[in-house]
Formats: structure tokens, sequence, C-alpha cells
């Protein structure tokens, strides 16, 4: 007999925020196949970004020289205390705290184990157990995609073929590192083993990294990327062999023509694929789109009654603001449905995909938001722009900043924000008052002249191309 319950939720990621205190006290069920707290906390966002900080910060003491100060000491890596400090000394306890406390908690019935829908809210657990409920929400995230090659198509740790998922818990730094990808993951790893010391070679299909960014930015990145470590381009992985020693050797086919590649470790990141369908999502009335993400409606519902899906496996941004703005709109509206909502908020609400920000914590970061100017004009979307080098700025002077850019890119009759793309130091918090701005419908000359802007921070990159856009309002600028 199938056990009932008012509310199951399946994955612990952005879906483990979905108990709200509206929520408290329906009998609910949530199933976690692996580590409590999703893919952010353990092995994605938080453990990169704290991996990121010690890279960037072997890079400054190398980069200070053209400040004047030279470091005499080479610079010791110590890899077991890097880590530890993330995962031993942080994240674990964390993720462990989490899933004590929703034990805890006689209201909710943590299963651990696989979840697969086999009927109409209806999933059979890899435990053997059935469950069912009133309301389900998918919240089952995504998976590093790997390649279809001998050797390298499942992940082995101990023969050093790594995903994101593995990588950052290494017993120790290889001397070689192949990264076989051009994106996010990709290109903030190369960033991180390469400042690490860990010699990198990554392996692109595409003619630029990070191909989806505005095509200055993506130019710019790679070029800079090719200063750092070895990047091959228009190139793809045609075989892998493994000598005795450990040795791993991928056959490369690209621009050089056919050519080998030697790698102590080899990390794949060449994307990551929506776990709909691992879950058998149609079997509950749960209709896919044509890239394997579950359909949802601006509420997050889906195409089954009492379904709701959100995140990765819902969307196909991949990003984690994106999943957590997602769980706040489905717990507001299961909250409604089950007529739990307070009094002054009764009505379901929409999800705000409008001005959907990312930032990729390179060397240096990049963040943008808005189309491209590629998709602009694509879309034949009327345009003003303006590039500002954060070069030709006070706190730029100081930084001894050559590369940084920002573009930003507004409406010529009302001044709106359309985009911004930005590249350089702070990239990822410099970009905010744009995302804001285009949020709440400013225009670019009010937000540029109706404050302050602290002299001489590097937020007056951002005030300097607002001001370089050729609007009307502008012209009278002093
Ligand atoms: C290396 C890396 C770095 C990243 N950095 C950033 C960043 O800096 N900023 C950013 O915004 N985003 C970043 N992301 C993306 C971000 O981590 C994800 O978008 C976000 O975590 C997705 O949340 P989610 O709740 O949809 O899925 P998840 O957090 O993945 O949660 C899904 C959960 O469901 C469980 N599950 C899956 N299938 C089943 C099943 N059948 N039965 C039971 N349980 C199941 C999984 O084990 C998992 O715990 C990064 C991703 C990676 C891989
Ligand atoms: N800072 C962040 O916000 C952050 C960081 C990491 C990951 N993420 C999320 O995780 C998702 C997955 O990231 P990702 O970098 O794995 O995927 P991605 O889709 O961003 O990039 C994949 C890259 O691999 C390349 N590629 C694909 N197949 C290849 C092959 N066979 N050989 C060589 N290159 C190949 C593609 O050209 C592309 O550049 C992203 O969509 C992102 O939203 C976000």
């Amino acid at each position: 007999m199938a056990r009932h319950h008012d509310l199951i939720i399946i994955g612990t990621g952005s879906g483990n925020s979905l108990i709200t205190p509206e929520l408290e006290g329906l009998d609910i069920a949530i199933v976690e196949e692996g580590t409590f707290g999703g893919t952010c906390l353990n092995v994605g966002c938080i453990p990169t970004k704290m991996l990121v900080l010690p890279a960037d910060r072997v890079l400054e003491s190398r980069e200070a020289q053209r400040l004047g100060v030279t470091i005499s000491r080479d610079v010791e890596v110590d890899w077991p205390a890097i880590r530890d400090r993330i995962f031993a000394d942080r994240i674990d306890e964390i993720a462990a705290g989490g899933e004590r406390y929703r034990r805890s908690q006689d209201f909710v019935t943590v299963y651990a184990a696989t979840a697969r829908f086999v009927g109409e809210r209806r999933l059979a657990l890899s435990t053997g157990e059935e469950i069912t409920a009133d309301r389900v929400v998918v919240a089952a995230g995504s998976r590093a995609d790997l390649l279809e090659i001998d050797g390298l198509d499942r992940v082995d740790p101990d023969r050093s073929v790594h995903t994101s998922d593995t990588v950052m818990r290494m017993d120790a730094l290889p001397r070689r590192m192949a990264i076989v990808g051009g994106g996010f993951v990709a290109c903030e790893f190369a960033h991180v083993f390469g400042s690490l010391g860990v010699e990198v070679t990554q392996i692109q299909r595409s003619a630029h990294l990070l191909r989806a960014e505005d095509a200055e930015i993506s130019r710019r990145y790679t070029e800079l990327a090719r200063g750092h470590h070895d990047v091959r381009l228009e190139t793809t992985v045609s075989g892998a062999t493994r000598a005795d020693d450990g040795t791993w050797t991928l056959h490369l086919k690209g621009l050089d023509g056919d050519t080998d590649v030697e790698a102590d470790a080899v990390l794949v990141a060449i994307g990551r694929t929506p776990n709909g369908k691992r879950l058998d999502v149609e079997a509950g009335g749960i209709e896919l789109d044509d890239r394997g993400v579950v359909v949802v409606d601006e509420q997050q519902r889906t195409t089954a009654d009492g379904v709701w899906a959100l995140g990765d496996v819902a969307n196909a941004w991949q990003l984690k603001h994106v999943a957590n703005h997602e769980a706040r709109v489905v717990a507001h509206n299961i909250a409604v449905d089950t007529g739990r909502a307070r009094e002054s908020d009764p009505k379901p609400m929409d999800a705000d995909h409008r001005f959907v920000p990312h930032a990729v914590f390179g060397h240096p970061q990049v963040a943008a938001f808005g189309p491209t100017r590629a998709e602009l004009d694509e879309a034949q979307t009327p345009y003003v722009s303006y590039t500002q080098s954060f070069g030709d700025t006070a706190y730029g002077w100081a930084l001894e900043d050559t590369t940084g850019i920002l573009t930003v890119y507004a409406d010529p009759e009302t001044g709106q924000l359309l985009a911004a793309h930005c590249m350089g130091p702070h990239a990822s918090t410099l970009i905010q008052p744009l995302i804001q701005a285009a949020s709440f419908g400013q225009d670019a000359h009010t937000v540029a002249r109706g404050q302050y802007w602290i002299h001489p921070a590097l937020a007056e990159v951002v005030e300097n191309a607002l001001l370089g856009l050729d609007l009307p309002a502008n012209d009278q600028v002093d």
C-alpha cells in the first residue's frame, strides 16, 4: 500500500526551502537520493566560489608587480587546507545539519531514495516503497554530462576522471589537467586549477570560451585565458587512453589537425542535463520540452494537476538564484492552493524571469543580464549602447586595469535598460545597480543622475556607461 502525504518534494536543493511557515504542519515528504542540500551547497556555487577566492589571491600576488609590489617568496598552495576549509570545516556540516533538522520535524518524512513517477502524483522509490500525495513538487535539478568516449563516459575519481561533482575533493592536485568544455564550469575551474599551479589544457568545441556572452566579451575572455593556460578552440576529444602510470592521453581533433594532449586528471564540463526524463515524469502526466526541461506555466505549474516544478529541472538558465526565486513562487502558490496563504497575499503569483542575470567567477569575472548585441540585432530591437572601459575611470587607474569593459544597452526612446554585459574585477557585484534599474523600470539617465556615485569607487564605471548612452536626456549632462 502506498503511503499518502499532503505534499511530496523531490530534491533538497531549492526544494528544501519550500517548507515555509505557511506550509508547516502539512504532512510533507521530501525525497533525496544524494547529499542533502543539493548542487549549490555541496558541489556547485558555494564550494566553487570558496575555491575561486584563494585562486584570485594567488593571481593578485603575481599581478601586484604592476602596482610596484614584488612578493619575492614563491606562493605556496596547500591544497588539503584549501579543500578542507571548504568541505570538512563548513559545507559537510551544513548539509548534515540541514538533514538532521528536517528529520527532527514531526510533520516531515525524509526518504533517502531515488524517486520516479509511476502514475499521477504517484512515485516509486528505490527503497521499494510507493508514495502518493495531493500535491507534488519536482525540484530534482540537473546532472553533469559526460563524453561518449571510452574511459571518459563515467566519473571515476580513482582513475582521475572527474566532473564538477568530484573534482573539488581530490586528494592532491594533479600536475596536469585536461578540462573539456568552455562554459561556466570549465572556465571557473580552469581559473582555479591554473592559478593553483596545475598545468591546464582547456579543450573547447566552439571558436570562443563563454560563447553565449556578448561577442566582445567572449572574444576578450578567450584571449586573456590563452595568456594563462593552453586553450584549444574548435577542438573535440576523439579518444582517450590511460597508461599504467595513470597518465591520460587525449586524442584531439581540431584546428591544429589531430593532436594528443597528456594529463594526469581529466575534468569533463560540457553542460548539464535536466533530470526530468530520469524521473519518468511523463508517467505522471508531466510534459517535457524538446530539451528535456519540464514544461511549466508562469506560476510554475506543470501540465499535470497538482504538480509544480522549479529550478534546473524546469528552466534552461540552470542558476541558483533562479531556482530560489521559483521556489518562493511555488511555496506561495501551494500556500494559496491549500488555503494557507497570508490574508494580505491571497492570490497565486507569477515567476519573474524578465532580467535574469548571471556571473562567471573566472579571471576576470564576467556578469551580464539581457540579450547580447547579436540577439538584439537578430530580433531587430532598437537600442543605443555604450561601452565603458574600466581603465578610463579613476578606480581603473588604481587597479591598472587594461581589459575590463561594461557595455550597456538601452531603449533609444525611453532610456529603459535592455541589457548589460560586463567583464572585469568585481563584475558580479558591479552589475547589480543595473539589474535593479532594469527590474524597477528606471531609465538610464535617472539612474545616473538621480543619486550620488561614491568617488572614486569602481561603481563610476556604471555611472559613466549610463551617461555615455546616446539618449536625449544625456545631452544636457554637465
Ligand atoms: C560547479 C557548479 C557551479 C555553479 N555555480 C553557480 C553559481 O555560481 N551561481 C549560480 O547561480 N548557479 C551556479 N550553479 C548552478 C546551481 O548550482 C544550480 O542552478 C542550482 O543548484 C539548481 O538548484 P535545484 O534546486 O534546481 O537543483 P539541485 O540543487 O541540483 O537539487 C536537486 C536535488 O534532487 C536530487 N534528485 C535528483 N533526482 C532525484 C530523484 N530521482 N530522486 C530523488 N532525488 C533526486 C539531487 O540529488 C539533488 O540533491 C553551479 C553549478 C555547478 C555544477
Ligand atoms: N557562475 C555560475 O553561475 C555558474 C557556474 C557553473 C555552472 N553554472 C551553471 O551550470 C550550467 C552548466 O555549466 P557548463 O559549463 O557545464 O555548461 P555550459 O552549457 O555553460 O557550457 C558547456 C560548454 O562546453 C562546450 N562543449 C560541449 N560539448 C563539448 C565537447 N564534446 N567537447 C568540447 N567542448 C564541448 C560547449 O561549447 C560549451 O562552451 C550552466 O548552464 C550554468 O548555468 C553556473
